[in-house]
């Protein structure tokens, strides 16, 4: 179908520029989300708030006065920047996601649109400012989190009913665009903003106002990348407009969810955005239900490389500024795992061959280099390949081992079996480079 439309998707198909070349090749990154919340972490009067931490001001054990009031001991005074990203750095993430404004409206910046922000706790200082310099310090690209719900504006509405209701949402919008456009002008090193909190129906109204704002931020910054989940179109769809194509530059809906299929994907890029536990972004001092553990979080990351998208890992610091220690731990393991296998991940993405039981594929995009991440290894000690049509595998091995050549046997069927039998089981997933006729990429090839 095709509707004609003022404000739905900007473009078809994949942005081709360097900086977004840049974001497809990242792979993995990392989300934090600080903020007022971290102080009670999950509890209130001694009761416990079985949501998301970040949104226990909603819940009806925690007054809203009392959480409003929350800044004013706001004092982190563990909080270090230079730490988190070095930790960042071991971790092996490319890029870092912070949360500026979660839906409480708290500011970690000193705005000068409201008076709730850092600058009126006792710590003061600029949170953000400190981060958006360690991380750019780590060689880390920085991205801004920013939520369009606002608890704490008096003009912020979910939907809009009275005309006084629509005249307080205009101050607002003035209010989002004055604070968007401070953040840019603040931290002009900012590559991109992560939206949240647009599914209201008021926001949904707002194709025209938001379709400027859209093309003013990204004025202000060249290559600015801002994901499905900000614009809405003439008919308030986000995400992908009334003619089902994409919107903004990425997809972003894959929320502690995942593609499994490429189709599902469309061709587009997208993220996956993950919490550690299942369902907690802010500091919650009682992480109850499943825990992810590292060779879990390896596998998403994998699988969604696999599927051409990143895999965004969420860290929720406590009200002093520290990173728990089942963080701390699974950032330690999974960088380890990232020092030795980080080849099949950086500059990595989809391999249209067939998905195999024994894990995933991935290419590198620049050598066409091809790699098979192994998670589930075979009791024979035989790995199928099927290859495309006139491909056929002329060597592998494993990337921590290159010496080690590995015997392939072909099919009749143009299937290649690689058989691998380590002495013990490994305890860990493993890659595999696996060497084509076709591959240009070994030097006598170069011209
Ligand atoms: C990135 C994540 N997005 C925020 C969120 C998710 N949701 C939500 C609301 C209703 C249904 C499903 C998800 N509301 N807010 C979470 O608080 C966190 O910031």
């Amino acid at each position: 179908t095709n509707i004609t439309l003022k404000y739905g998707a900007e473009r078809i198909g994949k942005r081709t520029d360097q900086p977004m070349q840049d974001w497809r090749n990242y792979g993995l990154g990392q989300f934090i989300h600080w903020g007022v919340y971290a102080i009670p972490g999950g509890h209130w009067n001694g009761k416990y708030y079985a949501g998301a931490a970040e949104w226990i001001r909603s819940w009806e054990g925690m007054p809203n006065e009392a959480y409003d009031n929350l800044y004013k001991e706001f004092n982190p005074k563990n909080f270090n920047a230079n730490a988190w990203a070095k930790q960042a750095k071991e971790l092996g993430a490319k890029y870092v996601i912070i949360t500026t404004k979660h839906h409480d409206g708290f500011c970690l910046w000193p705005s000068e649109y409201t008076d709730y922000t850092i600058a009126n706790t006792p710590y003061k200082k600029d949170i953000i400012g400190a981060l958006v310099e360690a991380y750019d310090k780590q060689g880390i690209d920085v991205y801004l989190y920013f939520s369009i719900i606002d608890w704490n504006h008096f003009g912020y509405k979910s939907k809009l009913v009275t005309d006084k209701d629509r005249t307080d949402y205009e101050v607002f919008k003035e209010f989002t665009r004055n604070q968007l456009i401070e953040l840019l002008t603040r931290y002009p090193e900012t590559k991109g903003l992560w939206f949240d909190g647009t599914w209201d129906a008021a926001w949904k109204e707002q194709a025209s106002y938001v379709y400027d704002l859209d093309k003013e931020l990204r004025e202000m910054i060249p290559g600015l990348i801002i994901g499905s989940r900000f614009r809405p179109d003439d008919y308030g769809n986000r995400h992908f407009d009334a003619n089902g194509n994409m919107m903004g530059d990425y997809e972003q809906g894959w929320e502690r969810k995942m593609p499994n299929t490429i189709e599902e994907v469309h061709g587009n890029d997208w993220d996956c955005v993950m919490t550690i536990p299942e369902n907690q972004w802010g500091y919650h001092s009682d992480w109850r239900g499943h825990v992810k553990t590292s060779n879990e979080l390896i596998e998403m990351l994998v699988k969604a490389v696999a599927l051409d998208g990143n895999f965004v890992l969420n860290f929720g610091p406590d009200g002093l500024g520290t990173i728990r220690k089942e963080e701390t731990k699974l950032a330690k393991q999974v960088g380890e795992w990232m020092k030795v296998n980080s080849t099949a991940i950086y500059n990595c993405g989809y391999l249209d061959w067939e998905k195999q039981d024994w894990g995933y594929f991935t290419t590198n995009r620049i050598t066409q280099e091809k790699y098979m991440v192994v998670f589930n290894q075979p009791i024979s000690g035989v790995y199928t390949v099927k290859t495309k049509k006139g491909v056929s595998i002329e060597k592998a091995y494993l990337l921590d081992n290159p010496g080690l050549e590995l015997s392939i046997e072909k099919t009749y069927n143009n299937e290649f079996l690689i058989q691998y039998n380590p002495e013990n089981h490994p305890e860990e997933p493993f890659v595999m480079v696996i060497e084509t006729n076709k591959d240009q990429n070994n030097s006598d090839n170069q011209y």
